[in-house]
């Protein structure tokens, strides 16, 4: 008797987007998918922007070779947008069409406060970005990303200490932090995916790593890893990764 393999039914009729790497295509069994939102949560400095500018290229690509073919749209809510580094990535990603990258001021945090009537405001504004996010990505087939910054968490027994997705706690440069957006926000993406890093004393490894950086122990390189905190279409997994002058790279183990 033969076992039968039952693919998942998402993965069949889902297109993805690769993100320029088979290790993290490998990962996300294939890239982002169309049709939800993917977020990328992570503390300052761990590659978020990286991977998404590097995400802008990559959907410009033909499908042949992992993308979507079609334009992409970024919306950077910081000044200046890198411009430059998203020249120097489209050395390593060529074929981009004409890019309009826009900048929009997003400030959803600082605007409430943490009264009851305020966090009810904040989880329905949030319901209600999500909703039309939702409702574009499915019209036009988009692969939407999103990013969310952490904040440390100190009290693991309060609200932020629930345990969401595949991990009890989540660590990065060795403190324990958490999803800057709590929990309604957390219940409005379809998938989340975790960058965290942390310095070890070492050999290096990756040329062209701005990484690098002398300590008491010597040399010390920057280990970087994504985690797939939760995905309808994934299971519980994670790859280390490099930035690199030419993009994000997964390591192979
Ligand atoms: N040209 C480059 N070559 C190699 N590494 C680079 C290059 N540019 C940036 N990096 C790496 O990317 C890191 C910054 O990553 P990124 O800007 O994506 O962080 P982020 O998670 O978006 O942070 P923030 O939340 O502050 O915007 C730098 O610390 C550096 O290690």
């Amino acid at each position: 008797m033969h076992p039968i393999k039952v693919e998942n039914p998402l993965n069949l009729i889902t297109q993805k987007c690769t993100l320029g790497c088979p290790i993290l295509d490998h990962l996300l069994d294939g890239g982002v998918p169309c049709n939800s939102i993917t977020e990328l949560v992570a503390e300052s400095g761990c590659g978020k922007t990286q991977l998404c500018l590097q995400l802008l290229l990559c959907a410009q690509l033909p499908a042949s070779r992992g993308g979507l073919g079609a334009a992409s749209f970024y919306i950077h809510s910081e000044f200046p947008f890198p411009l430059r580094r998203l020249r120097q990535l489209s050395l390593s990603f060529p074929h981009p069409t004409a890019m309009t990258p826009w900048t929009a001021s997003l400030s959803m945090q600082s605007e409430f406060d943490n009264k009851p009537s305020d966090l009810k405001r904040r989880s329905s504004l949030f319901f209600g970005i999500a909703g039309k996010l939702k409702s574009i990505a499915k019209r036009f087939s988009l692969a939407i990303v999103v990013t969310n910054q952490v904040v440390d968490l100190i009290d693991s027994d309060g609200a932020n200490g629930l345990q969401v997705g595949n991990f009890g706690y989540l660590y990065s440069s060795g403190r324990r932090v958490c999803p800057a957006l709590g929990l309604s926000w957390a219940n409005c993406i379809n998938s989340r995916l975790f960058l965290s890093r942390c310095k070890e004393a070492g050999t290096i490894a990756t040329s062209g790593s701005e990484d690098q950086s002398c300590g008491e122990l010597g040399v010390m390189m920057m280990k970087r890893r994504m985690q797939v905190v939760f995905a309808p279409h994934l299971p519980e997994s994670s790859c280390e990764f490099v930035i690199v002058r030419e993009g994000v790279f997964g390591v192979g183990s």
